[in-house]
Order: C-alpha cells, then structure tokens, then sequence
C-alpha cells in the first residue's frame, strides 16, 4: 500500500529537551496504526507534527506528495480544516452549541449551510448512536456521549486523516471500548487513515499495526490485531 501520511527522521526538541530524536512513521489511506509509549516519549509531538501542528527541527513529513513544511502557516491550517479530522481526550467541545451544532461546526466552517450540514451531522450522531442528545449542550451529557459527538465531529467531513490523541484517556473501560469500536468502524468505511496515540495496549488491539516511541524514536511492530 501507498502510503498517505509519512514522517521520516524527524528531530524536534523544545529548549534543551528532546521531544523527537529520529522518528518515522507511515499511514495508508484506511489503516489504523496506534502510536504506542510511555509518558514524555514523543507521541504527541509526532502526531503534531503529523499533523502540520509543530514543524519539526529536521526531517520531513509528506501528506499527498507534499512536504508539510514548504506550506505556509495558513496553508496547513487550510490543510487541516479540508483534510484532516481531530479528537483529543477533553474539552473539545465548544460549550454553548448543542451536540448537532458541535458535529456540524467543521462543516459550518468550509461554508455549507446550516440545513445541509446539520443533516449531515444528524446522520453522523446516528451512527454514533447519540441521536438522543442531539439537541442537548456538552454540559448536559456523559463523558462517554461527548466523546462520542467528538468523533462524529471529527469524521463529519469525511477527512482522509483522523488524529486521535488518547480518544478514550478520560472514559471507562467499556465505554472508552464502544468509542474505539465506531471510530475505527466508520474510519474504515470511509477509507480514512486514523492515527491514534494511546498508551493502553486495549486500545491500540483496534489497529492495524502498532508503532512504538521510545526516548523519541520510533519502532514498527508487526500485526497487532
Ligand atoms: N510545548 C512544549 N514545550 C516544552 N516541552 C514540551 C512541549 N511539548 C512536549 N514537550 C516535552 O517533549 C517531550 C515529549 O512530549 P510528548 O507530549 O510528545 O510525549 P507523550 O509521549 O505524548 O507523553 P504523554 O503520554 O505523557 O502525553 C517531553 O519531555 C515533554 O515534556
């Protein structure tokens, strides 16, 4: 498989502390690959990276033949609106819009109307199975339900990469087991790649493959389904 995403070599350290020490990392369109380590290991800086969000010190990142770092501040930014889907593990839900509002806030943002992308996000809840509290705020329901419209939020414009930086840290076990389940169900249906940092060996069972950082260096495993 081509891949779609791919990290190569990359060095990024904040003062005199090393976050990334010589990291590569790859993703093909409709792979789960979890990003596995202890805590100050480097996972999150990679995903950033990943992502556009932090450039790296030395070594490159591709998404679609292009190398991240020759965009411009706004053209990843542009980048990551259109292609690139985000849950984290708290507070990604903007407080005074409902459930519905939230999962139709990314495409709010690319221009659609409210009707068009209400409905769309109406069917995402669905599939998430939080319809029920489509019309209540953040505020008022469960952790597992919020992380729940987080994911439909993140997929609604079906991006061709999901970030998912310990998508189930906060949600007990069997909940944080249902959230993994219909992220990783509806990534795959909809080809998107998912790259997922966790350090819980429950949660990355639901990938594809499993990538470990260590002192900022990344190792491949093989098959970890
Ligand atoms: N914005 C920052 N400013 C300064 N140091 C940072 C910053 N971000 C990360 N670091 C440092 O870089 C190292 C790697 O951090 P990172 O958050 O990538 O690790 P992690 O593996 O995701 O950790 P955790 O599992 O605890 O979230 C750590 O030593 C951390 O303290």
């Amino acid at each position: 498989m081509t891949p779609l995403l791919t990290a190569t070599d990359l060095h990024k350290s904040y003062g005199s502390t090393p976050a990334l020490a010589g990291a590569s990392f790859a993703v093909a369109a409709g792979e789960v690959v979890a990003v596995m380590g202890p805590s100050g290991s480097g996972k999150s800086t990679l995903l950033h990276c990943l992502a556009g969000i932090v450039l790296p010190d030395s070594g490159a990142v591709h998404y679609a033949g292009r190398e991240l770092s020759a965009l411009s501040d706004s053209g990843r930014s542009a980048l990551r609106r259109s292609d690139f889907g985000f849950v984290f593990q708290f507070g990604q839900l903007v407080p005074e819009l409902t459930c519905l509002e939230n999962a139709a806030l990314p495409l709010r943002l690319a221009g659609a109307g409210r009707k068009e992308a209400e409905a769309r996000a109406a069917g995402w809840l669905e599939r998430l199975e939080v319809d029920d509290v489509r019309h209540h705020r953040p505020g008022q329901v469960s952790g597992g339900q919020g992380q729940r419209v987080a994911v439909a939020r993140a997929l609604v414009n079906n991006p061709r990469v999901l970030f998912a930086d310990e998508p189930t840290g906060a949600l007990d076990s069997l909940n944080g087991e249902r959230v993994m389940e219909l992220l990783t169900q509806a990534a795959r249906e909809a080809g998107s790649a998912v790259v997922l940092v966790t350090h819980e060996s429950r949660v990355a069972a639901y990938s594809d493959r499993e990538v470990v950082v260590r002192d900022g260096k990344s190792r491949d495993l093989a098959g970890a389904v």
